[in-house]
Formats: structure tokens, sequence, C-alpha cells
């Protein structure tokens, strides 16, 4: 596991950027993290009054600045970080900043280079742009979530990745990235309007493209790969775990056969889609006589397409996670995944330290985008800014 500190002596790619991110729930936190791995200075802005504890587990490199924007010098203060600021990232559902009077014709005028990113669930227009929500729904409207699940059974959200991260977090990030680029260009910045239904719809292009392929042909559950497969699905071991199969072409498959112990000449075909619930049965039947080790000595080093189903104490202990410095330990010894992708020549060198307490770095931050002492005390004697040094020297 490396242990690299932040700011190391070398420059990252996103070096020098200023971003500003108002603190949100999940999938913006994480844009936040990424731009942040990658060697941004991102600020995180929190509510003042402050709540006790930061809901953020994605603080990672960010500093935190606490501002009530709903009293009008905190509103006016976000303005002002904005004209120094490249990116802002907003978390609310659409209409939240226009009420605030922090909409992005005001900040785009007063900075006209600013990338204003937006990401909501349902995007800035249509029927559901001011309706609360969450993953689940968005996955639901995308379409994607009426393929997910076992056969019989309801659709299933695989947790909150594929909204709030995948289609979310990851690729306003990349929207960023791309606005970021084009202002090389012209000089000019825009509005970035993420909306997570349209995001998981977009990683989705594969399973919509290929529609006609006859992939998808058969109810949930019992297509190609979404369970319905004997040869790419998850099997029990006799010590409790599973070991993930995917051996989808057929060389790949023959080595999956052999592995197992069976006589290919004495099996149907593999594409056999009638047999496939009997296959499943015998390759369950199989894998239950082995323990997740002994099927790992087994297919390791094949091309069977055969890897145990690792547990968050196991991933990052697994052998060619740790060849490839995978997992990172911060100074608290919490244990995370590295940034991906690597950069060659200017990785991301993720901060070791701890993630920011709510308000602890108001002032230096208030300072560095041009705050004199006065002002800042105006700030505080009004009750606008917040800070939280006690905790942050403890
Ligand atoms: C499935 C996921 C969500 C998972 C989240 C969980 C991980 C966490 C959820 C609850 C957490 C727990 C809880 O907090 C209790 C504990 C607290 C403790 O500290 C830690 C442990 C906890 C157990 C804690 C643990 C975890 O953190 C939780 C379990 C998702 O799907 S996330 C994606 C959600 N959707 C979006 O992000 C799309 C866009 N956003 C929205 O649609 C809405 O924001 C949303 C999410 C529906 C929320 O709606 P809400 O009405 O609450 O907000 P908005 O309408 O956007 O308006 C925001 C208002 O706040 C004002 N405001 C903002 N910043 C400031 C500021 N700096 N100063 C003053 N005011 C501010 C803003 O003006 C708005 O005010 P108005 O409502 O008056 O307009």
């Amino acid at each position: 596991m490396s242990r690299r500190s932040a700011g190391g002596g070398r420059s990252m790619a996103l070096s020098g950027l200023r971003v500003l991110e108002l603190a949100g729930l999940a999938p913006a936190p994480l844009c936040g993290m990424i731009l942040a791995d990658f060697g941004a200075r991102v600020v995180r802005v929190d509510r003042a009054p402050r709540s006790a504890v930061a809901t953020d587990v994605q603080g990672r490199g960010k500093r935190s600045l606490a501002l009530d924007l709903k009293r009008p010098p905190g509103a006016a203060a976000l303005r002002r970080l904005c004209s120094g600021a490249d990116v802002l990232i907003e978390p609310f559902r659409h209409g939240v900043m226009e009420k605030l009077g922090l909409g992005p014709e005001v900040l785009l005028h007063e900075n006209p280079r600013l990338i204003y990113a937006r990401l909501t669930g349902f995007g800035q227009t249509g029927k559901y742009a001011k309706s609360a929500g969450h993953d689940i729904n968005y996955v639901a409207l995308s379409g994607v979530l009426s393929k997910l699940g076992r056969k019989g059974e309801n659709p299933y959200a695989p947790l909150n990745l594929l909204a709030d991260f995948a289609g979310g977090g990851v690729l306003c990030a990349l929207g960023i990235i791309i606005a970021l680029y084009e202002r090389t260009i012209s000089g000019k910045g825009q509005v970035v309007d993420a909306s997570m239904v349209e995001g998981i719809a977009y990683i989705s292009s594969f399973l919509w493209k290929s529609q006609n392929l006859g992939l998808w042909n058969r109810p949930r559950g019992e297509n190609l790969l979404d369970s319905g497969a004997p040869f790419y699905e998850t099997y029990k071991t006799s010590d409790g775990k599973f070991m993930a199969v995917g051996a989808i072409e057929p060389q790949f498959y023959d080595q999956l056969i052999k592995g197992l112990g069976l006589d290919s000449d004495k099996l149907p075909s593999q594409l056999s889609f009638s047999d496939w619930p009997e296959m499943k049965k015998k390759f369950a039947s199989i894998f239950a006589q082995k323990t997740q080790s002994e099927w790992c000595s087994i297919f390791d080093g094949t091309d069977a397409c055969v890897t145990p189903v690792l547990s968050f104490d196991d991933a990052p202990l697994h052998q060619h996670n740790k060849q490839r410095s995978s997992f990172i330990k911060n100074d608290q010894e919490e244990i995370s995944p590295r940034p991906a992708p690597l950069l060659s020549r200017t990785p991301a060198v993720p901060s070791c330290k701890r993630d920011p307490f709510i308000g602890e770095h108001t002032e230096e931050i208030l300072l560095e985008y041009g705050f004199t002492q006065e002002e800042i005390a105006k700030l505080y004697s009004d009750k606008v800014i917040e800070s939280n040094k006690l905790k942050a020297n403890l």
C-alpha cells in the first residue's frame, strides 16, 4: 500500500485549478474529490450555522469554508469567491441557486471564465427538474433499472453506484474537464448541466445500442450478462465465500469447463439457453466442493475468467491489488481506493490527511481569495461565516 502525501513536490494534472464545491450528499463530493486527487485546490463550501458532524466522507484533499448562503452577505461572499474560481460545483435541485441570487447568469456575468457545474438528478429542465429524488429514482427513469435484477425478482439497484457516482460524480467531472479544455481555446466558461438520469443512460449506451443484437431478448435475469448464463455468474464456495465467473468467449469457456473437471463432450453447447438453469446447478454443486482459495489455485494463471469475490477486508490484501498499490492508507489508517486512472507522468497524489472539519479553513480560504482581515471580521460578527479551529487543533 503506498502512502504518498499531497503536493509531494510533483505537479499534478490539475495543479492550480481553483474549485468551489457546494456541500452535497454523495455525487458532488465524489466529483470534487476526483478533482482534488488530481491536484485541484478544492474548497468545500459548507453550511453555516454548521451541523455537528460533516456528512461528507469524500472530503479527501479538500478544505472547508462554512458560509451562510441564505444571508445576503453570505451570498455576496460566494459571488466574490466565484470571481476568483475556475469551477463551481452545485448539487441542489433546479431553482435553489437562482433563489439565492447565485444562478449562472449572475456568476458567469461576473466571471465569464467560470465553469458552472450543476450536478442534479433530473437536470435543469423538464417535469421533474424541481423534484426531490435519489439514486434509485434516477436509475429508474433512465430505463436501466428495468434491466437489473435476477429472474423472477423485482428490479434491483446496485447500491447507489450507478447514478450518484458513475452517471453523476464521474460524468460531471468529465464535463468539467471538457469545458476546461474548451476554455483554453475560447477563453470562456459555460454551464455543465449534469443530470444523473442522462448520465446513467449515457454510460449505458452499450445496452441501448445492443438491443438488436439478441443479447437482451429474454426476460430480466435470463440473458447472457444479467445472471441468466451459467458462465456469467457467482458461485458459493465450501468456505462460504464466492467466485465470479465471466467465461463468455468459447476458448475461455473451455478453460472454465476444464478447471471444473468437466468433460465438454458430455455437456450441452455453451449457448443452449434451455440448458442454462441445469448447467447453473451443476456449476454450483462443483464450486461448493472447494474453498475459495482452492479455486483460486486452480484458476489463477488461466484464461478461464474466474476470480475470487473479495470482501473489503480482502481486496487490498490480494496479491494483484498489492502489486499495483491499488489501495492506499491515510494518516488515520483508513484504507480507500487509489485514484484512477493512472497517468504516467502526472499521476494523482491523493492527500493522506484526514478529511476537513466543517469550517476548518474558513479564514485562510477567504484571505487567499482576497478578503481583508476587516471584511472577515465583519462576516464573523454578522454570523455569516464560521470557523472550526478548535476541533481542528484537537
Ligand atoms: C442515495 C444517495 C444518498 C445517500 C446519502 C447518505 C449517505 C446520507 C443521507 C443522510 C445521511 C445521514 C444523516 O445526515 C444523519 C447522520 C448525520 C451524521 O452527521 C453522520 C451520520 C448520519 C447517519 C448520515 C450518514 C450519511 O451521510 C447519510 C445516510 C443519493 O442518491 S444522493 C443524490 C441525491 N440527489 C441529488 O443530489 C440531486 C440534486 N439534489 C437534490 O435533488 C436535492 O438537493 C435533494 C438531494 C433532493 C435534497 O433536497 P433538499 O430539499 O434537502 O435540498 P435542496 O432542495 O437541494 O436545497 C438545499 C437547501 O439548502 C440551502 N443551502 C445549501 N447550502 C447552504 C448554505 N451554505 N447556507 C445556507 N443554506 C444553504 C439551500 O438554500 C436550499 O434551501 P431551500 O430549501 O430553502 O431552498
